[in-house]
């Protein structure tokens, strides 16, 4: 059964039905595309098939009839192109279950492993050896992509532009827009550093600081992303665009992000554990703060307001105390000094 419907059409699979794998695999079928989406939950692979929502992860969206669930994540072995779209940290432990194959794996999480430090296309590389990797990144709340809003991302390839030309066709709808792109550190960087950064916004908006203290913190935030990222081979260009700056921006923005919510709560009081709990969505940037900052001290880096996350995550400090903290460095150059 499952290799008739694969002949007949189905060449793209989606790893993870939270929300933004929900959304993408809509995103695919907008055009009638078969797409086959592997949900960690029994019970949701039935709620998708029987009545096409996801009322655990995206209850907004309605999916098209060409989007087929499935627990089995065996059965995604023989597709050419998989998007793995399980949070940072299960990342590995998912991959694990994946039949080994040389097809396209196109990495949609936000964020660094904890413990190890890795990067996600160093977590694909020791669990998928034989795939070709790439990375989809870009300001994409996934409530506006399951309602097909516009939207525009970074689609970087390792297998450069002959991996491209075979992605492409594959994801790019007409309101779905990836830009070409060869740099996935940098891809990753962005989106793994404004998770964190968007906490920090939400703490100014939680603190009720003032529109001038987030664009600080935006811009301030970059230039951290920006120290981050080169200094591990990331283009500047790359971090300029859809999946550093642009992500930063829609994320320090608005309470769709569930980062900057988090942020929000811990400035209005609450303690991480209290912001975080009984919820079943991820806040990538919780996880990835501390590593963030752990990678920054052993490289000597300066990065304070990720410290400043990771500092008030940990409880150990109120809010408006890491941010006094922040306020009271000493005042620097604006620009980085050439070595
Ligand atoms: N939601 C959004 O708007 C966007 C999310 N992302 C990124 O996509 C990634 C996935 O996020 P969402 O789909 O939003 O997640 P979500 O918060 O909607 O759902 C949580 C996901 O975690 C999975 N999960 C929970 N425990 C697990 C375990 N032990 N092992 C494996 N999987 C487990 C659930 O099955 C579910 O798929 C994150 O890295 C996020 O930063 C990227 C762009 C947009
Ligand atoms: O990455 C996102 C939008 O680009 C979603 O942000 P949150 O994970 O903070 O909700």
């Amino acid at each position: 059964m499952t290799t008739l419907r694969q002949a007949q059409g189905e060449r793209i699979g989606v790893i993870g039905a939270g929300a933004w794998g929900t959304a993408l695999a809509q995103a695919l079928a907008s055009d009638g595309s078969e797409v086959v989406l592997w949900a960690r939950e029994p019970e949701l692979v039935a709620e998708i098939n029987a009545t096409h929502t996801n009322s655990l992860f995206l209850p907004s969206a309605k999916l098209a009839g060409s989007v087929r669930a499935t627990g089995d994540i065996a059965e995604l072995g023989a597709l050419p192109a998989l998007l793995a779209v399980v949070p940072a940290q299960f990342l590995g432990s998912v991959l694990a279950g994946l039949p080994d194959g040389t097809r396209d794996l196109v990495l949609c999480a936000k964020g660094i492993e904890a413990g190890s430090g890795r990067l996600m296309a160093d977590v694909a590389r020791d669990a998928a050896p034989a795939a070709s990797l790439a990375v989809l990144s870009g300001p994409t709340f996934a409530h506006e992509v399951a309602a097909g809003l516009p939207t525009a991302v970074t689609l970087a390839c390792a297998g450069g532009e002959a991996q491209w030309a075979r992605l492409s066709p594959l994801i790019a709808r007409p309101a779905f827009r990836p830009y070409y792109s060869d740099d996935l550190i940098g891809a990753e960087i962005g989106g793994a550093v404004k998770n964190v950064l968007a906490i920090a916004c939400g703490v100014v908006e939680g603190l009720q600081l003032g529109q001038n203290a987030r664009a600080a913190l935006i811009a301030r935030g970059y230039a951290e992303m920006l120290r981050f990222g080169l200094a591990r081979g990331a283009r500047a260009e790359t971090l300029s665009g859809l999946c550093g700056l642009g992500d930063l921006v829609l994320t320090c923005s608005s309470t769709s992000s569930r980062n900057f919510s988090l942020g929000k709560a811990l400035g209005e009081g609450q303690s991480a554990a209290e912001a975080l709990a009984g919820k079943t969505s991820v806040a990538e940037g919780a996880a990835t703060a501390p590593v963030l900052a752990e990678l920054a001290r052993a490289a000597n880096m300066d990065m304070p307001i990720v410290e400043a996350v990771a500092r008030l995550l940990a409880g150990e400090a109120p809010a408006r105390a890491v941010v006094s903290e922040l306020l009271a460095r000493p005042l620097k150059a604006e620009l980085e000094r050439k070595a």
